[in-house]
């Protein structure tokens, strides 16, 4: 199968679901519902919407929560096959900067991320294309060792 027809077909397995997903977001301050689907490596489908809060900052848009679905469903970080987003934006939504943080951490770098809109626009780019230089584990690892070396 060819690479676009092989996200043609994740994007029709995928496009229904988050749209299901969108419809059931919490969003009494914003009133932007948007949904996500997330394909695992068994072929299962977490669906994630964005759940708001009085308090603003807790608020948890629907990447973060199909992901943070999933591992706790028991799928494994960085098994993932791709994630649809949709909303109802003029072109293809953008995930914000905190969900490409955690698509950096918890996808493979070459995940393909669908973002798309109710009108049918798709885009897709990969999740080190989304976040290039993301901090990672390497980062930690760095200063971590430099501790060790302190504490002997
Ligand atoms: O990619 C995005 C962009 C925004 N939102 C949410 C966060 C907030 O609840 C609302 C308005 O920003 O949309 C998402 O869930 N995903
Ligand atoms: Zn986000």
């Amino acid at each position: 199968m060819s690479v676009n027809n092989h996200l043609e077909q994740l994007t029709l397995q995928l496009a229904a679901p988050a749209r299901e997903a969108m419809r059931r977001a919490y969003v009494p301050y914003s009133h932007f519902q948007v949904g996500a689907a997330l394909l695992d490596e068994h072929g299962h489908i977490h669906q994630g919407c964005n759940v708001e809060n009085a308090a603003y900052s807790p608020c948890n848009c629907a990447e973060r929560t199909a992901l943070f679905r999933a591992i706790a469903d028991g799928c494994a970080p960085r098994s993932f096959q791709a994630i649809l987003v949709v909303g109802d934006t003029p072109g293809p939504i953008s995930p914000c900067g905190v969900c490409r943080q955690v698509l950096s951490e918890l996808c493979r770098p070459d995940m393909p991320v669908i973002m798309t809109n109710l009108s049918g626009a798709s885009s897709v780019m990969t999740v080190a294309e989304l976040l290039p230089g993301a901090f990672s584990v390497a980062d930690l690892e760095d200063s971590r060792s430099k501790q060790g070396e302190d504490n002997v």
